[in-house]
């Protein structure tokens, strides 16, 4: 199965466009796992299990992994969502930019050693430096385009032949590099004109929002800005505000994580 059908069936399936992001900051984690040697592990175990029937995608972000010494860790994790949860998309958030022969080793990284289904990629360095991801036919490479951070106004914004430079990263994705038909591309919830213009230009292509829950973005406008004519189209990530619920009286941290999801998933839904 291709990523896309992977996506796609796991839109249908859960009927959700919430991708859980799991970025494990051990500071923030409950008291029964600070003494637990792979704390990280266990953690996010327990938040996809809690939230495996709500989501369209898990997003691990690999520094908060990596900065821990955790990627025994983080394979552990996405060897049981595969053999767990395997209708499930793995989208590999690292980010990835450099020359091709750079990039063969970060695309086996994200595909072999992690076995992830997509991999979050960065556009700077030019077409060479995404072209050995477009090798594994059947992944997905998520391409970043309009960032949900302030910052990323100072480049995307940029006028170039009349255009911003995140108009071109959409319009280069749509028509040239998406070889095999597993291109997406990162667009933030913070700005959902901006997803709005990029739908335009890349018709039903899946889109990675971040930007909904700790960041402010507003649901009701990402989800008529983003979506396509089936209702779909977007992996609406959120992250901090799902791992880190607050918990109501009775309530443990996975079940908090769980009714947030669920809040999350249902209020996207209301605007498909
Ligand atoms: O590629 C990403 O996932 C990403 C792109 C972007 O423009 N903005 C963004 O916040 N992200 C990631 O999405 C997650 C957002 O986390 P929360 O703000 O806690 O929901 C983090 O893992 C970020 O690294």
């Amino acid at each position: 199965m291709t990523f896309i059908e992977k996506l796609s069936a796991a839109w249908t399936a859960n009927n959700s466009l919430l991708c859980v992001g799991l970025d494990p900051d051990v500071t923030k984690f409950p008291a029964q796992f600070k003494q637990q040697p792979d704390a990280i592990y266990a953690f996010c175990k327990a938040i996809i299990d809690a939230t495996a029937e709500t989501a369209c995608a898990f997003k691990p972000q690999i520094a908060y992994f990596a900065a821990l010494r955790a990627e025994d860790q983080l394979e552990a994790l996405c060897a049981y969502m595969r053999s767990t949860y395997p209708q499930i998309p793995i989208v590999l958030d690292a980010k990835r930019g450099d020359i091709g022969a750079t990039a063969e080793q970060y695309a086996r990284e994200a595909y072999e050693r992690y076995g992830a289904d997509a991999v979050t990629v960065n556009p700077y360095m030019g077409f060479d430096s995404v072209a050995p991801y477009l090798e594994w036919k059947d992944r997905g490479v998520i391409i970043l385009c309009r960032t949900s951070n302030p910052g990323g106004s100072d480049l995307q914004f940029l006028k170039a032949d009349g255009k911003p430079v995140y108009q071109h990263v959409a319009q280069l994705v749509a028509e040239k590099w998406n070889t095999n038909g597993q291109c997406g591309l990162v667009v933030g919830a913070t700005f959902p004109n901006e997803l709005a213009q990029v739908r335009k230009i890349v018709g039903d292509m899946p889109l990675l929002v971040p930007g909904v829950g700790a960041q402010g973005g507003d649901v009701e406008a990402t989800v008529k800005a983003g979506r396509t004519a089936s209702g779909a189209g977007m992996m609406i990530n959120s992250s901090r505000a799902i791992l880190y619920a607050k918990e109501l009286a009775g309530e443990d941290f996975a079940k908090a994580s769980r009714r947030v999801a669920i809040e999350t998933r249902d209020a996207i839904n209301a605007f498909r």
